[in-house]
């Protein structure tokens, strides 16, 4: 990363927790601000930063321009713990082990927690190096509308079954050594990007 760039880079200190909302973000809404909100309760979370991503490695369409993305998500999002940020971009990853790995050299001291939407859990075991994710970083993951049973039964549910945390101990997520990762069946959001796209309302150009 070029110097000119780490004043760019969001506030944590050593020994905050901090939930990593990794996505395509394209376009931003209520859903993200709904588990976000969720996510610094019940995960007893110091701050929650958006990782708009440059791109999603299992997505073969490339997503609208990142400046476009970020000004709309830092519109949507306004709350004093929480930071939209280009971080991925700014380091040069795509891949979440990746990020990852990169963040917490750039953090020392700080805990970060991935945080997921249950459909995310579902495919996980097809992401690169996710059991090093799961062996590396507390996960938390939050109920979305869909087949409730595709995410608790997934691969990397099953192969983490003994690491998992139960809900109603969430707030201990970011305390505890990985692999640890927990569900929280909460009130969910139907929104989605996928639909907002397709209604027409968030041209690609
Ligand atoms: N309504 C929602 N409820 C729970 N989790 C959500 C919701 N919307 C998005 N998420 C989660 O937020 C993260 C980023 O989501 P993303 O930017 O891909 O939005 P999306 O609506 O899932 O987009 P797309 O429809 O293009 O896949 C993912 O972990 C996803 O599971
Ligand atoms: O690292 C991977 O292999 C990987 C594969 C698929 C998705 N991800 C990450 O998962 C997050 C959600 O992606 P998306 O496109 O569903 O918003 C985003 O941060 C992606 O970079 C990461």
């Amino acid at each position: 990363m070029e110097n000119g760039m780490r004043h760019h880079l969001p506030y944590a200190r050593a020994g905050q927790v901090v939930g990593l909302l990794g996505g395509s973000f394209d376009p931003s809404h209520e859903g993200h601000v709904h588990i976000t909100e969720i996510a610094l309760k019940r995960f007893a979370l110091d701050r929650v930063w958006w990782l708009v991503s440059p791109g999603n490695p299992l997505k073969a369409e490339g997503p609208a321009p990142m400046a476009r993305r970020l000004d709309h998500a830092r519109r949507l999002m306004v709350h004093p713990r929480v930071e939209v940020t280009d971080l991925e971009a700014r380091i040069g990853t795509r891949y979440t082990a990746a990020t990852l790995s990169a963040i917490r050299d750039l953090y020392p001291g700080v805990t970060f927690v991935w945080l997921m939407g249950a459909d995310n859990l579902a495919q996980f075991h097809l992401w690169q190096g996710w059991r090093g994710i799961m062996m590396t970083t507390p996960v938390g993951v939050i109920a979305r509308p869909g087949p409730r049973g595709a995410a608790i039964h997934s691969v990397a549910a099953r192969t983490f079954s003994a690491a998992r945390l139960p809900g109603r101990a969430s707030r201990l997520l970011g305390r505890l050594d990985p692999p640890c990762w927990c569900y929280i069946d909460v009130p969910m959001s139907d929104a989605s990007s996928t639909a907002i796209r397709a209604r027409g309302d968030w041209s690609r150009v």
